[in-house]
């Protein structure tokens, strides 16, 4: 018997994936092929009719292609499912579009809350009424959302469906996990409302994530859809756009803001305002927020003081990046304020990164391992240092999002100081060996340096002293609140 080979295939297609064998993007059941996606990018219909809008592909190898089953695993190698090839054709230089339906064949990609990444069909099943209102709930529910969907429920005499995407930190920037918990923390006020998981993780179009969204929706049975803001349907369910809720101070409850006089009036908190408040460390008010979700939260979002940080100084060799590194570092240890990993280039380069030459490709993926390492001493609530040049913003964009993804918050620091100061500090002899040709790629000789445009703090080591440098970053640390004054 041939064995059948195995395809890890990306995220978006691992979530599509998913969706497909949930049920959750009928009346598909397996990855489109080419003729069903030229109809659509014409028509707006499959090439049987069908409306639908949004690509779900899945590209492998070349070496692959020519299988008629592959299995398809999670990124630990579990099999999830079987891929029955009905449909090749080249995409890229190397990689091959493939379509045929998928059947579960597999126990892998249990991901947590595994409880709430229900099939379609049994959610429907559960639901009694013939209307039920559907609400995505990508941020955390406070007392103002969980009123929406109570009333709007209410007044359509509804079931009530709550679909958390998890896939990518929703905007308040909470893991998936954390989201859940916050959200199931309100599951005592939503009148008995379902809720369930879906991998949407954002595909990059805002258009088909919206037009996903509501064919996702439907096929959990939902008629009519809490809209949050403008949204697209797509032959999807109705959409509702509910009105505006405000606090009642008469007797505490959440109501249309036209039904509450107002001098009795309160707002809804900004996310600014909420942010402000976790920063701080401050609980958010039982008016607005129920105590159980305002416990999670914080759990989630612990005050600066507590969450993890990483900060990454970018800049030429040269510029003066480990020096204050390591002075920012020692000042903390000192302190016994918090617990501090420091990630120097060269250090890096010999543990973690050996082997790696100066190529673009290279560096990008020594930033990257940085990035990772970093992000987790953040997950635990440490502050980490990084001082490589990293002189590609793309890099160092994935290293903040790593951060943040991981619940810590990210730092960059510029160190500006020109070329001309560092190649005369020349410390390790390269700026001259550069110049005399004797080594090529030297960031900032015949090797770019991007400059960053998104750093939250600049300095430039030429105009100032080294323990100017470091007050900089202690001082912002300090009014930021990661570190105690
Ligand atoms: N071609 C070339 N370009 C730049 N730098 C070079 C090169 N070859 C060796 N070195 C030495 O390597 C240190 C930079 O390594 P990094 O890991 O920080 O670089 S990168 O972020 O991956 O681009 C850097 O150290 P620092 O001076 O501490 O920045 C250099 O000493
Ligand atoms: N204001 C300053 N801040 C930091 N370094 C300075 C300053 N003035 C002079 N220097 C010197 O510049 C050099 C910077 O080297 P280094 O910190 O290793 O840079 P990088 O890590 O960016 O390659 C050190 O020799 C340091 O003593």
């Amino acid at each position: 018997m041939t064995e059948v080979p195995t395809h890890t295939p990306s995220a978006v297609e691992l979530a599509d994936l998913e969706l497909l064998l949930a049920g959750a993007l009928a009346p598909l059941t397996g990855f489109l092929g080419q003729s069903d996606l030229s109809s659509m990018s014409r028509t707006g219909k499959l090439a049987d009719g069908t409306t639908w809008s949004v690509p779900v592909t899945l590209t492998v190898p070349s070496g692959l292609a020519e299988h008629a089953e592959l299995i398809l695993t999670d990124p630990e190698g579990a099999p999830l499912a079987t891929v029955t090839v009905t449909e090749r054709w080249p995409v890229r230089e190397g990689r091959v579009g493939i379509a045929g339906p998928v059947r579960r064949t597999g126990d892998g990609g249990r991901p947590p809350f595994a409880r709430l990444h229900r099939p379609a069909a049994d959610v429907r099943g559960s639901l009694g009424g013939d209307r039920v209102v559907g609400f995505f709930a990508d941020r955390v529910m406070h007392r103002p959302q969980i009123a929406q969907v109570v009333q709007a429920a209410r007044s359509l005499a509804a079931d009530a469906v709550v679909l958390i995407p998890v896939g990518t930190a929703g905007p308040d920037g909470l893991a998936p996990e954390a989201l859940i918990r916050c959200i199931l923390a309100a599951n005592d006020r939503l009148n008995g409302a379902t809720i369930v998981a879906v991998p949407l993780p954002h595909r990059g179009n805002e258009i088909h994530d919206a037009l996903l969204r509501s064919r996702v929706a439907a096929a959990y049975g939902v008629t009519h859809l809490l809209a949050a803001g403008d949204m697209l349907t797509g032959g999807g369910p109705r959409v509702i756009v509910s009105r505006e809720f405000a606090y009642d101070a008469r007797d505490g409850q959440w109501r249309w803001r036209d039904d509450v006089p107002d001098r009795f009036q309160r707002d809804p908190l900004t996310s600014d305002e909420i942010n402000d408040m976790l920063d701080d460390g401050v609980t958010l008010p039982e008016w607005h927020t129920p105590p159980a979700v305002a416990r999670e939260l914080a759990r989630a979002r612990p005050s600066r003081r507590h969450r993890g940080l990483v900060v990454f100084f970018t800049g030429l060799s040269g510029s003066g990046k480990s020096t204050i590194a390591h002075a920012v570092a020692d000042e903390i240890r000192e302190s016994g304020t918090r617990s501090v990993t420091l990630l120097d280039g060269d250090v890096v380069r010999r543990e973690l990164s050996a082997g790696l030459t100066f190529s673009k490709a290279d560096r990008d993926l020594n930033i990257r391992r940085i990035g990772w390492v970093a992000a987790e001493v953040g997950r635990h609530g440490g502050i980490a240092i990084c001082c490589p040049i990293a002189p590609y913003a793309g890099a160092r964009a994935t290293a903040r999002a790593m951060a943040r993804s991981a619940g810590a918050d990210f730092l960059l620091v510029h160190v500006s100081t020109p070329l001309e100061v560092c190649e005369a500090r020349d410390r390790k002899g390269l700026y001259a060996k550069a110049r005399a040709g004797l080594i090529t790629g030297m960031t900032g000789i015949d090797d770019p340096y991007e400059v960053p445009t998104d750093a939250e703090l600049r300095i430039d080591t030429s105009t100032g002293t080294i323990d100017d440098g470091v007050k900089v970053v202690l001082n912002s640390l300090i009014h930021g609140g990661w570190l105690p004054a």
